[in-house]
């Protein structure tokens, strides 16, 4: 279907518990004075206000739009990445953490804008679904159309990313999607793009009035996040006739509801406020073609589901079908694929790079640091990247911490000892928020403590360190975490203070530390061995035990589809290989292929994996 068809933890110690001695950094070792950020900049920086949106307002023709369908072919080729790289020594254990030398290594305190886009080579993609359109290799080969690509050379992006090469077309030809890519690969461009573009094909654009009819819907569980989306879509909708606008709580809905007054063709919205403006009979929802969930595990957790069905099944959305829906994040556990599978139709399941995994983009160390120590420890560490320099505008802090009084509680801590910190959570009033956002950003306060209102989605420039002082229950939660750094193609440090408390979870770290090549302490494996004894480790592996790739949860078991044309349940995969023009994706280095067919869904399912080079 395309827009056009449709609108309408225990505390047992183990054994190698490691001693804690007090933590003095080599390089600091000789060298005791040093005066944390000094080099400070004195005044605040000018800030730049968010604009409204501020284009004119165009009426348009009606028309009907071209199908957007660019060949549902299906294609099997394959590739395992590579991987392998993992050193542990009793050395390594017992050497200090030189965090300076780290940063060097990483060159993340340099203010140049290098990249590493080859790291993103050899990168597993794993697609599963029925007639999966071909993954493009440039933008100029997804023809986006004149005014979209200008805005992607404006933006800088010479190649899409992996996402982007597959999941593009895959929306561009209609189809639903379950989406998954590391973070910092470019999602949001990925969902952006064929929404704009099917817009600008539609040629049908808003009108002023005091009911707003977008046609396309983006979600987002954070404010935050919905502003930094909606300032990405401006931007790729520079000089369209394609309206933008968001609307999210905790700041004046006057203002808001004055924008959409104007037009709206691309809603960007925070579920609370989107509910209140459509109880207030401000905005309808019967035009939507394109609903778009960023970070769609956590919008379909706990919090969040009720407020999702309300809108999606409660309101005049056209229903799953009628419309199409696209599912993005760096995680999607399997009982939260099963839910948003409610929400989609005979969607595609992608996943560039292990669903939950981290980028080896992102350095990972984990500490053991009892909680008494943790703010002398964090001290010290903060002092090695002074005294190496690595502090300031370009090497910016982010901490990590469990509650919104521990937040206060250690801005406050940091302030006193000399480091510039601010703090954001949830009990902050949006402006406070937003103020520390942007003094973060700005380099003005380049310690930012947060709890996770700050870990989904935000791209914030320059944060080359990463502190989870307080690690999360979670093991997804650790994951958007670190992803803070290590961002489009550039280095990051992520440090762990891990603690007794933190058991539950050493399973699941030490499972992704070796998915990204990094160091596992034998302390941390020691850990991880109890756990799962003692409380049977934790939220480990989310994906039915796939080693590799990303997990359609799909293919478990027997499935009820709901809103499937073709038929009502899904049998076991049976391994039929299905083909694929390699010619097509001429970057590709592509050597096997795992590859399934569904007996009773009436037409070709299949499942690869390959390899992608890309982004380079
Ligand atoms: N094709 C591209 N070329 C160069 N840079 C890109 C490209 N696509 C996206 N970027 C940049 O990469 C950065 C990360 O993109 P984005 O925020 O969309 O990542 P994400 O995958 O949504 O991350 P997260 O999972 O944390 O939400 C942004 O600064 C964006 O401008």
């Amino acid at each position: 279907m395309t827009w056009s068809d449709g609108v309408t933890e225990s505390t047992r110690r183990p054994q190698t518990r490691p001693t804690q001695l007090p933590y003095v950094p080599p390089h600091l070792r000789n060298n005791c004075n040093d005066g944390a950020f000094s080099s400070m900049p004195t005044s605040l920086n000018d800030y730049a206000v968010n604009n409204a949106n501020s284009y004119g307002f165009t009426s348009t023709t009606e028309s009907t739009q071209a199908p957007l369908g660019r060949g549902g072919r299906g294609y099997g080729h394959r590739g395992r990445g590579g991987r392998g790289r993992f050193h542990q020594t009793q050395e390594q254990e017992q050497e200090p953490y030189n965090i300076a030398s780290k940063l060097e290594e990483l060159e993340v305190n340099v203010d140049d804008e290098s990249t590493n886009f080859g790291a993103y080579e050899d990168i597993p993609v794993e697609v599963s679904g029925s007639e999966i359109p071909p993954p493009a290799s440039s933008f100029e080969e997804i023809e986006l159309g004149e005014s979209l690509n200008r805005n992607i050379k404006r933006c800088k992006y010479v190649k899409p990313t992996p996402i982007q090469r597959h999941a593009i077309p895959i929306a561009l030809a209609g189809r639903d999607l379950m989406a998954c890519a590391q973070t910092g690969s470019g999602k949001t461009a990925a969902f952006c793009f064929p929404i704009i573009h099917a817009i600008l094909e539609l040629n049908r654009f808003s009108k002023p009035g005091r009911v707003a009819f977008p046609l396309a819907l983006i979600l987002s569980p954070t404010r935050e996040l919905a502003c930094q989306i909606y300032e990405e879509a401006k931007k790729f909708a520079y000089q369209t006739r394609v309206r933008v606008a968001v609307a999210y709580g905790g700041a004046p809905i006057v203002h808001q509801l004055h924008n959409l007054e104007k037009g709206v063709d691309i809603l960007v919205a925070t579920p609370g406020r989107l509910v209140d403006m459509i109880e207030r009979a401000k905005v309808s929802l019967s035009m939507i073609r394109c609903l778009a969930l960023d970070e769609a595990d956590r919008m379909l957790d706990m919090g969040f589901e009720p407020q999702i069905r309300k809108i999606v099944q409660q309101m005049d959305m056209p229903p799953c079908g009628s419309r199409q829906t696209l599912f993005f994040s760096a995680t999607f556990p399997d009982e939260i694929q099963r839910l948003a599978s409610d929400f989609l139709s005979n969607y595609i399941f992608l996943s560039v790079g292990r669903v939950g995994s981290s980028t080896d983009l992102i350095a990972q160390r984990v500490e053991f640091v009892p909680n008494m120590d943790k703010r002398n420890h964090l001290m010290n560490l903060l002092r090695g990247q002074n005294a190496n320099g690595t502090h300031g505008k370009h090497a910016l802090t982010l901490i990590f911490v469990e509650t919104k009084r521990g937040a206060d509680a250690l801005e406050h801590w940091l302030s006193v000892n000399g480091f510039p910190a601010i703090a954001i959570h949830g009990d902050k009033v949006q402006m406070e928020r937003e103020r520390a956002l942007k003094s973060f950003k700005s380099g003005y306060t380049p310690i930012l403590v947060a709890t996770d209102v700050a870990s989904r989605g935000l791209d914030v420039p320059h944060v080359a360190h990463v502190i989870n002082f307080d690690l999360p229950k979670d093991i997804d939660d650790y994951v958007h975490r670190i992803g803070r750094t290590g961002r489009a193609g550039k280095s990051g440090l992520a440090t762990a203070f891990f603690s007794d408390q933190n058991m539950p979870l050493a399973k699941a770290l030490v499972e992704l530390l070796q998915e990204a090549n990094q160091e596992v302490p034998l302390w941390l494996n020691d850990y991880a061995k109890r756990a799962s004894n003692i409380v049977g480790g934790g939220r480990a592996r989310r994906f039915g035990g796939s080693k590799f790739g990303g997990y359609d949860f799909r293919r478990d078991a027997p499935y009820e589809i709901e809103n499937d044309p073709y038929s009502s349940t899904y049998g076991s995969f049976d391994g039929t290989t299905s083909s694929y023009d390699l010619s097509h994706a001429n970057s590709y280095a592509a050597t096997g292929v795992d590859s399934y067919s569904t007996g009773s869904y009436g037409h070709e399912f299949s499942h690869e994996t390959i390899v992608a080079s890309g982004w380079d």
